[in-house]
C-alpha cells in the first residue's frame, strides 16, 4: 500500500526533491538557532564584545530570512506536489470508472462513486505533501537534538528521551483507533452524499408525493451517522492531542527541575541550561508535527484504501487482449445458445437462438420482464454473457474492441438522458466533430427545425439539467437527431416514440424508417400497433422466445401474440 502511494511521487521527483531539501534545511537551520543563542550567552556576553554580538545578531537575523524564504518554497511547492498528485488519482479514478461495466453501476450509488472521487481524496494531497516531509524531518531533528543535547548534558538528555518510547506507543495505538475511525467517517459521508443525490435527481417525485418530512427524516438518520462517526473520530484525535501534551508539559518541567539543580551544583552553566530548554522546544516541535501526521495519516490512507479498492475493482466486460478494430458492418446479428443472466444462476436469457438478417426491422414483444431489453442490452456488450455466442457479422462481438463494436450501434431510449449543456452539444454527442450543416441536417431529419427557428438563441439554447426544460417529445426528438448523426449500422429503439402526440410521432415513425432504411433495426415494443409493419415480430416470453413472423402470420398462429394483440386491442392487458 505504501509502495503503491510512493509511486505517485514519480512525475514530480525534482518538485519533491526541491521541496524535501527545503524543509531539511530550515530543519537544520532550527537545530542551529540555540546554539548560537547558547555561545551568545556563555562566550560572547561575558566579553562585553557588543560589535560582535552586533554581527552575531545580524548573522541570526540573515539566517532567519533565509529560513523565510525556504519555508515559503516548502509552504507553497510542497502544497503543489500534494495537489498535483490528488489531481492525479482523481483523473486516474475518472478514467478507470469510465471503464467499468453496467454492472458495476448496477450495483453501486451514484453519490457514493462522488464521494470517492472528492471527498476521500480531499486529504490526501495533505498527506502526499506532509507524510513523508514531515515524518523524515521529525525524525531527524530527533536525532539531531538528541545529539546536540546528549553533548551538552547527557544526563539530561537521556532523562528527556525517555518519553520517546511512551510516545511511539501513543502513535501506534491512536493510529490504529483513528485508522477505523476514518474509514467510518468517508461511508458515512458517502451514504449523505448518496442520500442527497437520490433525493435531488427525484426532487420532483418527492414533491409530487409530498414526501419532503420523509426525505428530511431519511437524510436527518444519514447526517446523524456521519455527524457521530467524526465525533468519535475527533474523541480519538483529542484523547491523543492530549496525551501528548501531557507527555511533552511533563518532559518539560522534569528538566527544568533536574537542569536547575545541575546548575545550582555547577554541573550546567546557565547558558546551557538554557540552551537545553530550548532544545527541549525543539524536541517538542516534531513531536507535534508526529501529533498532526497521527490526525492526518489516517484520513488521508483510509482514503487511499478506498481509492484502491475502487481503482481494483476490474470491469467484468473488457477488451481481448487480440480484439479487432470492427470493420463497417452490415448488421447480421446472430445469437446462438445464449445464456445471460444479472446475477448468477438467476438467468433471465437461456439458450436463446436468434438471427437479424442486416437491414432487417425486427420487433421484440412480450410480457413485461421477460428479458427484451436485456435481449438488446448484450448486443453493444453492455453485459458478459454466461454461455453461447453473440456475433455480428459472423464475428464474436467478444473479439471486437467495445469502442469500435458501440460506434456502430445507436440506441434510443424510452427514458433519454440529455447531458447540461445547450441543444447543439446535446445533438453533437452523436458525432462530436461534427460539423454546422451535419448537425441541422440530424436536426431537420428528427424534426427539430420548427421548434429550434422558434428559439431565441437556436442551437445555442440551454436545456437545463437533464433536458429539463424541454417537453418530453422535444428530448425525445433531440435523442433521435443524435443518432441520425451518428449514422449507425444497428439501431435499437426502445419504445422510442411512445412520448410523443400522436402528430409528432407519425413524423417520426416516418425518420425512423427512413433511418432504418437499409439499417437492422430492433425494436423493443410495448404497443403492438407500433410494430405490425417490422419484417418480423419476435415474442419474448420467459421462457426464451415463443414465436416469431409477420403480424399477420403470428395474429393466424393463434398463441402469445395474438393474445397479447387482443388483450391490448381490447384494452384489457400490457405486453
Ligand atoms: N440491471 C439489472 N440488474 C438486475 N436485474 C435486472 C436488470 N435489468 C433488468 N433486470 C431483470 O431482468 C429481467 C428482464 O428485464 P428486462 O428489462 O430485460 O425485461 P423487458 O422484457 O425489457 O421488460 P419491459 O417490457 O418491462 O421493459 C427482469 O426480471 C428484471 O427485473
Amino acid at each position: 500500500m505504501i509502495r503503491r502511494f510512493l509511486s505517485f511521487y514519480g512525475p514530480y521527483k525534482g518538485l519533491f526533491t526541491l521541496d524535501f531539501s527545503c524543509a531539511v534545511v530550515v530543519a537544520l537551520l532550527e537545530l542551529g538557532f540555540p546554539i548560537g543563542v547558547q555561545w551568545m550567552i556563555d562566550k560572547l556576553l561575558p566579553t562585553g564584545n557588543w560589535g560582535l554580538i552586533t554581527w552575531v545578531c545580524a548573522g541570526l537575523l540573515a539566517l532567519y530570512i533565509v529560513s523565510m524564504g525556504l519555508q515559503f518554497v516548502v509552504a507553497y511547492w510542497g502544497h503543489k506536489l500534494g495537489i498535483n498528485i490528488e489531481t492525479d488519482m482523481r483523473k486516474n479514478l475518472f478514467q478507470h470508472i469510465q471503464k467499468l461495466s453496467f454492472r458495476f453501476f448496477d450495483n453501486t450509488k451514484t453519490g457514493q462513486i462522488m464521494s470517492r472521487m472528492t471527498n476521500d481524496l480531499f486529504d490526501l494531497g495533505e498527506m502526499a505533501h506532509h507524510g513523508p516531509e514531515d515524518m523524515f524531518i521529525a525524525l531527524m531533528t530527533l536525532v539531531g537534538v538528541f545529539g546536540i543535547m546528549f553533548m551538552v548534558n547527557w544526563e539530561l538528555a537521556c532523562i528527556t528521551f525517555i518519553v520517546v518510547p511512551f510516545l511511539a506507543w501513543i502513535i501506534v495505538y491512536f493510529n490504529q483507533k483513528l485508522n477505523k475511525a476514518a474509514t467510518q467517517m468517508f461511508e458515512q459521508i458517502a451514504d449523505v452524499n448518496a442520500r442527497v443525490e437520490d433525493s435531488v435527481s427525484g426532487i420532483r417525485v418527492v414533491k409530487s408525493f409530498g414526501n419532503e418530512s420523509f426525505e428530511m427524516e431519511r437524510f436527518t438518520k444519514n447526517n446523524q451517522g456521519f455527524r457521530l462517526a467524526k465525533l468519535r473520530s475527533y474523541f480519538t484525535i483529542s484523547l491523543s492531542a492530549s496525551s501528548i501534551y501531557m507527555l511533552t508539559r511533563f518532559i518539560t518541567l522534569v528538566v527544568l527541575v533536574f537542569g536547575a539543580w545541575y546548575a545550582y551544583q555547577g554541573k550546567l552553566t546557565y547558558g546551557e541550561l538554557v540552551g537545553f530548554l530550548l532544545y527541549i522546544n525543539i524536541f517538542l516541535k516534531p513531536i507535534e508535527k508526529i501529533n498532526a501526521l497521527l490526525e492526518l495519516y489516517p484520513k488521508g490512507m483510509a482514503g487511499f484504501r478506498r481509492y484502491c479498492e475502487l481503482m481494483d475493482t476490474e470491469p467484468d466486460v473488457k477488451d481481448a487482449e487480440d480484439a479487432i478494430e470492427a470493420p463497417k458492418l452490415k448488421g447480421n446479428i446472430e445469437f446462438s445458445n445464449v445464456t445471460f443472466g444479472y446475477e448468477n444462476h438467476a438467468h433471465v436469457l437461456k439458450g436463446v437462438d436468434l438471427q437479424i438478417r442486416a437491414g432487417e426491422t425486427v420487433a421484440l414483444v412480450g410480457p413485461s420482464g421477460a428479458g427484451k431489453s436485456t435481449l438488446c442490452s448484450l448486443i453493444p456488450r453492455f453485459y458478459e454473457i454466461d454461455d453461447g455466442a453473440v456475433t455480428i457479422d459472423g464475428i464474436d462481438i467478444r473479439k471486437m474492441t467495445q469502442h469500435s463494436l458501440r460506434n456502430q450501434i445507436g440506441i434510443v431510449q424510452q427514458d433519454v438522458f440529455l447531458f447540461n449543456g445547450t441543444i447543439r452539444e446535446n445533438i453533437a454527442y452523436g458525432r462530436l466533430d461534427a460539423t454546422e450543416e451535419q448537425i441541422w441536417d440530424a436536426a431537420r431529419k428528427a424534426h427539430l427545425e420548427g421548434m429550434l427557428q422558434g428559439l431565441p438563441d437556436g442551437l445555442d439554447t440551454f436545456i437545463g439539467e437533464r433536458g429539463l426544460k424541454l417537453s418530453g417529445g422535444q428530448r425525445q426528438r433531440l435523442s433521435i437527431a443524435r443518432i441520425f448523426l451518428k449514422n449507425p449500422s444497428i439501431l435499437i429503439l426502445d419504445e422510442a416514440t411512445s412520448a410523443l402526440d400522436t402528430e409528432t410521432e407519425t413524423m417520426i415513425q416516418q425518420a425512423l424508417e427512413q433511418l432504418s432504411h437499409n439499417r437492422t433495426t430492433l425494436i423493443i415494443a410495448h404497443r403492438l400497433a407500433t410494430v405490425r409493419h417490422a419484417d418480423r415480430i419476435v415474442v419474448v416470453t420467459e421462457d426464451g422466445i415463443a414465436e416469431q413472423g409477420k403480424h399477420e402470420e403470428l395474429i393466424a398462429a393463434g398463441g402469445t401474440y395474438s393474445r397479447l394483440s387482443a388483450a391490448q386491442f381490447s384494452g384489457v392487458g400490457t405486453v
